[in-house]
């Protein structure tokens, strides 16, 4: 069995990671987004399936930017000099990324858009 104080080591690590994720732009601002996407969610009143979905497409593109920016950290520190193995590597990273976030705003236009033109239709209070 793992000793706690080594449990409690791994999430003081965990932590620092999250507090190092947010002093990377893209991170913050994907971090944005999410944010955003979720007060619209409340003022949506969506179903728990529905919440399901954003809560998932929202974490997806949270993970997929942290790896791609783990791997950037990689590249950089095995080279700095130009090498098309880390063009393919970082290029592949950020594909992982742009899917994630295709999948994202796929989820906003099918669960989001229609109940936000509902609403602005029959001029409803949110
Ligand atoms: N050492 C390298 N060798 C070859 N191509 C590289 C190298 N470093 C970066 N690139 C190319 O430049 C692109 C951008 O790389 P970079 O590391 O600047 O990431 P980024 O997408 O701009 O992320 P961030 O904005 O977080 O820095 C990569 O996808 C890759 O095509």
């Amino acid at each position: 069995m793992k000793h706690p104080v080594n449990w409690f080591n791994s999430l003081n690590y965990a932590c620092n990671g999250l507090r190092l994720l947010c002093s990377e732009r893209n991170f913050r601002i994907h971090l944005l987004a999410a944010v955003s996407v979720c007060i619209l969610s409340l003022c949506l009143h969506l179903s728990t399936l529905e919440w399901a979905f954003i809560a998932s497409a929202i974490v997806l593109v949270l993970v997929t930017e942290s790896i791609n920016t783990c791997i950037e950290y990689l590249c950089d520190f095995i080279t700095a000099d130009y090498s098309f193995a880390i063009k393919k590597i970082k290029d592949i990273a950020a594909a992982a990324v742009l899917l994630s976030t295709v999948y994202a705003l796929t989820l906003a236009f099918i669960i989001l858009l229609p109940k936000i033109l509902y609403l602005t239709t029959y001029n409803y209070e949110f």
